[in-house]
Formats: C-alpha cells, sequence, structure tokens
C-alpha cells in the first residue's frame, strides 16, 4: 500500500513546476510528496510550500523546503494531499488525522487541488470512513446534538464519538480543538450535509470537501488513475 501512496505523490509530482506556491498536505501519503518535493528542491526546484500542519511543517523542514505562510502570499498554485475517501465527483472525506482545518484553508486558497491516495479510497458512496467534525471543546453536548439534527435532515444517521489520541486522553487538533468521528455509513447527499454542518456555531469545520479538489490521482495494482473533476 505504501508503494501506491508512493506512486500517487510521484505522479503528482510531476505537475510541480519551478516558481510555485504550493500547498502541502497531511498524512501517509502526502508524507511522500513532501519528501519527493524536498528531492527536487535539493535538486535545484524553486517552489515555496504551505504546511497544513505542525507535522507537515516539521517535515518539510527537515526537507529543507522553503516555507511561508497564507498572510505572506494571497494565492497558492496547487495543493497536493491525500484523502480519507473520494468519489466520482471529486468529493472527499478528510481528517482521518486529524489535519482537515487547515487542509481545507489551504485548499480554498489554491488555484487547483490534486488529491492522491491508492485506489482502496474510491468510494461509490462517502461515508463508510467515519466522518472527522472539529468542534469547539465549550458546549460539546449541544454542538453534538445539532449534528444529529443536520444528519436527519439530510437522511443518515449513526453513532458520534469524541476521538481519542494513543495516550488514551481527547484529541486535540493543531488548532486546539477537538473531534467528533460520526459513523454514517453513507452519506447520500454530501453537498446537503456538508453546508447543514457548517451552519453549526460549535462545529469549527468538518471533513467533506465539496467542489474544492480539480484532480485525483488513484495508484492500484493495475497502475495509476488520473480524473479530472467533471
Ligand atoms: O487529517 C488528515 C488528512 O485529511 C489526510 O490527508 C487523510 O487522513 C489521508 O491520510 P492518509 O494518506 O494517511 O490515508
Amino acid at each position: 500500500m505504501d508503494g501506491l501512496k508512493r506512486q500517487a505523490a510521484a505522479q503528482a509530482l510531476e505537475q510541480v513546476q519551478d516558481g510555485m506556491k504550493l500547498g502541502l498536505g497531511t498524512g501517509s501519503t502526502a508524507k511522500h510528496f513532501v519528501e519527493l518535493l524536498g528531492q527536487r528542491v535539493a535538486g535545484g526546484l524553486r517552489v515555496v510550500g504551505v504546511p497544513t500542519s505542525e507535522a507537515t511543517r516539521a517535515q518539510a523542514e527537515a526537507c529543507k523546503i522553503p516555507l511561508t505562510t497564507l498572510d505572506e502570499v494571497d494565492r497558492l498554485d496547487l495543493t497536493v494531499d491525500g484523502a480519507d475517501e473520494l468519489d466520482s465527483a471529486l468529493n472527499l472525506i478528510k481528517g482521518g488525522g486529524g489535519a482537515l482545518l487547515r487542509e481545507k484553508i489551504v485548499a480554498a486558497a489554491s488555484d487547483r487541488m490534486i488529491v492522491i491516495a491508492d485506489d482502496t479510497k474510491w468510494v461509490d458512496v462517502l461515508g463508510r470512513f467515519p466522518l472527522p467534525v472539529e468542534v469547539i471543546p465549550f458546549g460539546l453536548a449541544a454542538t453534538q446534538r445539532a449534528m444529529a439534527a443536520a444528519f436527519a435532515q439530510s437522511g443518515v444517521s449513526g453513532q458520534m464519538g469524541l476521538r481519542k489520541g494513543k495516550d488514551g486522553h481527547v484529541f486535540v487538533t493543531d488548532g486546539g480543538h477537538w473531534i467528533v468521528d460520526a459513523h454514517l455509513g453513507r452519506i447520500a447527499d454530501a453537498p446537503r450535509l456538508a453546508g447543514l454542518l457548517s451552519l453549526i456555531p460549535g462545529v469549527v469545520e468538518h471533513g467533506l470537501f465539496i467542489g474544492l479538489a480539480s484532480t485525483a490521482v488513484l495508484a492500484g495494482a493495475q497502475g495509476i488513475r488520473v480524473v479530472e473533476r467533471r
């Protein structure tokens, strides 16, 4: 699986041109991209990157990739990031690693977003992967009640769980928030659910990325498949 992730990352790297401003994704697939990009930078490629997490920042710094912020640059040319699930409309579930908030801010500030993944992430309908929703700790129960209402309104239901870290304590995001994972199974109308979740005051951001990805690079046993958003 790791080999497939690396193949997808290598394919996306071909879209990177000298002088580009890049969004650098988070996760085990994006990690390959950052590593390969670092090799190109060592070879003379000039780019600047905006990392989508503290983990990616640390990796990019170790790879000596010059970094900037969204306060210093206007738009990014390209973001390359992984996903937990993607469908044929190139709508995504992201946030399995807890980085969805910065990932979405960076993707929204980019002219293009390429999703890199092994082809097990490709699904007919989003939702088998639990949907991460980043929330403010204050008023958690009220926020979860509002989330349940949003689920019902968009025709889905399922258990919600507050994410815990490996140490057993509540997982805290880079932004200091918590994550509720919603086990919905099948999200028939992801754009509708995304809109409803965005209206909830205690929800900082959710892991549905609607209309943000322009291209998907999927690596599988049969080779690489590139899918453009219609
Ligand atoms: O918060 C994490 C990100 O959204 C990741 O891009 C996503 O979870 C996919 O990660 P991986 O490439 O490790 O499967």
